[in-house]
């Protein structure tokens, strides 16, 4: 996509405010701020955005009290927090709780004062405007407040966490060279993880790109600080060498750091934050959770008292019980950001991931391998009418049916792979990259690569095999459409959902997510009857699909064994 139309979209919600009256000069702007506040101004465009009520004569001559001056401040926060659907849980009661960021340039102001290089270099990377999320969150990072943000995909939560956690890593590597603690200037100052190899490297590469900008803008401080990525052996084997001593942002799986851990080769009690992207899936039951648990409890144990490590935690899908249960830790200790959504619940943010996408639900009869066969043609006729759109995902269960529907779709789709976790990592690296530089144009994959991965400009995702649940199908969806602002539906991004008979036990959880992002899904399907959570949970675990898989391996085990006793009776022969 085009960066000036990328931009122009990312910049809609500022400039869909249109009711709302002009932001005029405050305590912020060019009159009040500093030199280096006007710098910044002139460097970075100015936001469109303005507040409800904005700052009267009296306020700004000061006439009446501070607390008429607070209460009409709070009043405009909370008013720009309404406009862009920035819900704070128990905001009124949170003293402390800072606005949400008119622009970047704000943070050139008290409390932050950061450098002029931070927005500039922001705007660089074509980030001009702070997105919802990012409108809170950095302010609350940067003030030292455990975050835990929910926000839809593709929102920018990467930004949100990367800029106060490269601030701080900034200022930390300032004071410690400062006190000539040389040793610690070594260790990691922060961790970031990610559920895959791939989700990883995605937000290792932002972290260097932003590093790099920063570098570029002149922030002097930027000079020297290393984000390292360790999620093969190769990666621990280059931190433990010379070459790769030194590491300020370590980005990790959670499998790779923890047996790294284990293994004694590294060390994290000077962790200050940590990050965990795709909180709820870190968490799930039979994942990473021991895991997590460790590197948690391995972070920051060398801090002085009281200046325990933060936790922070970031997805598009987060229950509201998971905070207290996870981090055993009082739920209050944490700021809660929910962007977007009515509620803070399992499929919180749901309604405006699916918004940008349109949605459609094909059936393909009974299931097994009649079902299968119907959905090759489905995607045969779709494709005849000219409906699935380049780039596509083309989402699978199992990693032998990603090789299966790989093979069977390669036949009508030229530029057709595959991609799943059983392949070798390198293996993996490029079929990622040719996707991104356009060698692939459409993608079968499993679940691996449903989070987080952003993929500029996927037109069409497909749901070959059913999502194990509501929350599996926002993240798959979330991946079309990226970059279009809350509110616009891009006429090229579609979803479509194959489902069967066997497949109904879910479809109700599904459906009446789509419904509620205005799909046009049939009614009988959201009058079907609810499945109970437990049975959800564990279809979840074991996919509906695994019958059409069992009976795939018996035909293919039955055509083996007819196979060995041809070549048996021949021998005999
Ligand atoms: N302020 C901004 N202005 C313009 N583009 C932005 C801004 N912040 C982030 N982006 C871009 O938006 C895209 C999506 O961002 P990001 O990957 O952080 O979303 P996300 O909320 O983490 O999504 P998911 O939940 O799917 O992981 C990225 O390409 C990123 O560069």
């Amino acid at each position: 996509m085009d960066n000036a139309v990328l931009r122009a979209l990312m910049g809609g919600v500022q400039g869909s405010s249109q009711n709302v009256g002009k932001r005029i000069k405050g305590p912020n702007s060019e009159a009040g701020a500093g030199a280096k506040s006007k710098d910044a101004r002139t460097a970075v465009p100015q936001p469109e955005f303005a507040t409800k009520g904005t700052r009267t004569a009296r306020e700004k001559a000061g006439s009446k009290g501070a607390s008429d001056e607070s209460l009409a401040h709070r009043e405009r926060s909370n008013a720009l927090r309404n406009q862009l659907k920035i819900k704070v849980e128990n905001a009124s009661r949170l003293t402390d709780l800072p606005d949400p960021l008119e622009s970047f340039v704000d943070l050139c102001d008290a409390p932050y004062n950061l450098n002029v290089a931070v927005p500039n270099a922001l705007a660089a990377i074509h980030a001009l405007q702070p997105t919802p999320v990012q409108r809170q969150v950095i302010p609350c990072m940067l003030l030292d407040k455990q975050v835990v943000a929910v926000a839809p995909t593709g929102s920018g939560k990467t930004f949100a966490f990367l800029v106060p956690l490269v601030v701080h890593v900034m200022r930390l590597r300032h004071t410690l060279k400062e006190k000539s603690k040389l040793k610690r200037l070594e260790l990691p100052k922060a961790v970031i993880l990610a559920p895959t190899i791939e989700l990883a490297q995605q937000i290792c590469r932002v972290c260097d790109l932003f590093l790099e900008q920063l570098v570029i803008e002149r922030e002097a401080l930027a000079r020297g600080v290393k984000c390292r990525l360790l999620v093969t052996r190769a990666h621990a084997a280059g931190l433990h060498s010379n070459e790769g001593k030194g590491v300020d942002i370590l980005i990790a799986t959670p499998l790779r750091l923890s047996s790294e851990l284990v293994k004694g080769f590294i060390r994290l009690e000077y962790v200050q934050h940590v990050v965990l992207d795709e909180a709820d899936k870190m968490f799930e039951v039979g994942q990473f959770y021991e895991q997590v648990q460790g590197i948690l409890q391995a972070c920051g144990t060398g801090l002085k008292r009281g200046k325990g490590c933060q936790k922070h935690l970031f997805s598009a899908t987060l229950s509201q019980t998971l905070v207290p249960n996870v981090l055993d830790t009082k739920a209050e200790s944490h700021v809660k950001i929910v962007v977007g959504a009515a509620s803070y619940g399992g499929t919180a943010a749901v309604q405006e991931v699916a918004e940008r996408v349109e949605q459609e639900f094909v059936f393909v009869g009974n299931g097994g391998i009649a079902g299968d066969r119907a959905k090759v043609l489905a995607v045969r006729n779709l494709l005849r009418e000219n409906r699935i759109m380049a780039p596509a995902l083309v989402f699978v269960q199992t990693q032998d049916r990603a090789q299966w529907v790989h093979k069977a779709l390669s036949e009508d789709i030229s530029g057709c792979a595959a991609m799943h976790a059983g392949l070798s990592h390198s293996h993996r690296q490029r079929v990622v990259d040719d996707f991104r530089s356009g060698v692939v144009w459409a993608l079968v994959t499993t679940d691996l690569l449903c989070r987080g991965m952003d993929f500029r400009g996927v037109n069409t995702v497909i749901n070959f095999d059913f999502p194990t649940s509501a929350v599996t199908y926002v993240h798959r969806i979330g991946r079309a459409g990226r970059g279009i602002a809350a509110g616009e539906t891009s006429e090229q991004s579609r979803a479509f959902t194959m489902f069967s008979q066997e497949d109904q036990p879910l479809l109700k959880a599904v459906a009446v997510v789509a419904a509620a992002s205005g799909a046009n899904v049939p009614a009988w399907m959201l009058e079907l009857a609810s499945t109970d959570r437990r049975q959800l949970r564990k279809l979840e675990r074991r996919p509906v699909v695994t019958k059409v898989s069992r009976e795939r391996a018996k035909l293919a085990k039955r055509a083996e064994r007819k196979g060995r006793l041809a070549r048996g009776i021949s021998k005999k022969r």
